[in-house]
This record gives structure tokens, sequence and C-alpha cells, in this order.
């Protein structure tokens, strides 16, 4: 049999910000893949509802809510999952956030909020669940960029620090865990509809600005990160690690 499996059955799945938009998108993709899915963020109703969805499907979901903020939430949760679960295969570092201040008008405390909920909390995650991994057999960590960590985006200063910061943390993370089975990988989104973005994009005119630098000419729906997502956390990425897949629809291949 030479075709990889993207599969998942068997494996479990933690999922930070699988609420709503992407982390929802996930959450069932992975869910219909086979993984069991463990969700995380604030609002406990909309966990609730997204693991109704998924056990409507005949898929099986746990709710776990957590502030990715606050480390000892981390620690906490991340040891009570293990303590139900005993071993993850999968951590996916999708909850961020962006406040879109031009970089002369940012203040401390938005500098702080984007970077603790999009950068310090993917790390700390990923140390918590990384660090577990190793001691069992290996697994997969993705987290979710953004093409804002590669390219000059409008969308804020900071929220670009946050994302490419994630892309580098990635490599080193990799570098570091790559002996003992543990990959890690993430994606760059361009647009997609979500609550996130609803309101830009529902914006005639900054729709156009994005259709105009994007070769696919549209934003993306949030089940097209199902497959780049997926592909990196199961078999058919085995050799893939330290990368970053931009799912943008040829946005960073601009030029003119
Ligand atoms: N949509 C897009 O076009 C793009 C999005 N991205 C990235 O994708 C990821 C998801 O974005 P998107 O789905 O659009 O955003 P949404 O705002 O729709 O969802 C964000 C999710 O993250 C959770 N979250 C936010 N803050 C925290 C926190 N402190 N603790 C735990 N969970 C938290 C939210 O739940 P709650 O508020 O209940 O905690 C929610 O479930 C983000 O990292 C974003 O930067 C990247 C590129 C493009
Ligand atoms: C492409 C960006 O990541 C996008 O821009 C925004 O303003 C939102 O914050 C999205 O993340």
């Amino acid at each position: 049999m030479l075709l990889p499996s993207f599969r998942l059955d068997g494996k479990k799945a933690i999922i930070t910000g699988a609420g709503r938009g992407i982390g929802r998108a996930l959450a069932l993709g992975f869910s219909e893949a086979g993984a069991e899915v463990i969700l995380c963020s604030r609002t406990k109703s909309e966990l609730e509802q997204v693991k109704a969805e998924i056990e409507s499907r005949g898929g099986s979901a746990a709710v776990f809510p957590m502030d990715v903020t606050s480390t000892e939430e981390i620690k906490q949760v991340v040891a009570e999952i293990y303590q139900t679960y005993h071993q993850i295969d999968i951590l996916i570092n999708n909850a961020g956030m962006n406040i879109r201040s031009k970089a002369s008008d940012v203040t401390e405390d938005e500098w702080v909020r984007i970077m603790d909920t999009n950068v310090k909390s993917a790390f700390m995650m990923s140390q918590a669940v990384g660090t577990r991994m190793q001691e069992n057999n290996g697994g997969s960590i993705l987290s979710v960029s953004s093409v804002a960590g590669h390219v000059a985006l409008k969308t804020g200063v900071v929220y670009a620090a946050s994302k490419a910061a994630m892309i580098q943390m990635t490599k080193v993370l990799a570098y570091e865990w790559g002996s003992s089975g543990v990959r890690v990988n993430s994606i760059g989104p361009w647009y997609f509809e979500t609550p996130l973005t609803k309101h830009l994009l529902e914006d005639e005119n900054y729709l156009n600005d994005i259709l105009a630098v994007t070769p696919l000419k549209r934003v993306g729906q949030v089940e097209e990160l199902i497959g780049p997502a997926l592909f990196l956390s199961s078999e058919a990425g085995s050799y893939v690690t330290g990368q970053t897949l931009f799912v943008d629809g040829g946005m960073t291949i601009n030029g003119f």
C-alpha cells in the first residue's frame, strides 16, 4: 500500500480555540478522520455545541475550558486531560486574537494581550504537551500562524510579530524534539470567513483589496484548512517537521 493515511483512528487531539471559526472546523474534520478531540477555549457553551455536533455525527469529543493566557491554567488543565486520556497524539495551537492598531498607537496592554494569546500560549501548550509526547511515543504539534507572520499586512504589527514568532518557534521545537519523534509544524492562513474576520470581509472595499492580491480571487472557507492540517498532523506528513504551510490562495507568492 503506497498511499499514506490521513486517518486519525485511535488518536487523541487537543485543539485550542475549538469553540468557533477555524478551531471548530478542525475539530469537526479531525473527528471525521477518526480522532477523539479535546476541545479547549474560554466559552464552555460554544465548546459544548461543538461537542454535541461531533457526537451527532458519531464522533467523540470532550470539553476542557481553558484560558490559554494563563500558564497555570494550561498546566492544570493539561494535567487533567492526561489523567483522563493518558496519551495525547496531536496538539493544535489555534487560539488567537488580534487588535488592529497602527504601530504608533499600540499600547503595552495590547502588546501583552496579543502576545500572550497568540504565541506565549502556543509555547506553553507545546511545552506542557510536547514534553509528555517525548516520554510516550512522539506526536504532532501544529500551530496556526498566519501569512501576517511572513509578509507585511495592515492588520497590526503586534499580531504580525506574534505570528512570525510562531513560525520560528515551530522550527526550533522541531529541531529540539525531532529525535524523540515529536513533529512540529505550522499552517499560515490568509483570510478565511470566521467570527474574527467577518466584519472585515463584509466591507466591500476591504474585500476588494484582499482579492486584488489573491491569485485565486476569493477568501478561504474554513473547511479548506482541514486537509492541510490533517496532512501535517497524520501519517501522510510523517517526514515533515519544522515547516509552515501557507494556505493562502496564492497570496504570499504575489509580486508585480
Ligand atoms: N480567520 C482568519 O482569516 C485567520 C485566522 N488566523 C488565526 O487562526 C486562529 C483562529 O482564528 P479564527 O477562527 O478566525 O478566530 P475566532 O475569533 O473565530 O476564534 C478564536 C478562538 O480562539 C479562542 N480563544 C481566544 N482567546 C482565547 C484564550 N485566551 N483562551 C482560550 N481560547 C481563546 C476563542 O474562544 P473564546 O473566546 O471562547 O476563548 C475562539 O474559539 C487564530 O490564531 C488566528 O490568528 C490566521 C490567519 C487568518
Ligand atoms: C490574515 C490575518 O491573519 C487576518 O487578518 C486579520 O485582521 C485577522 O486578525 C486575521 O487573522
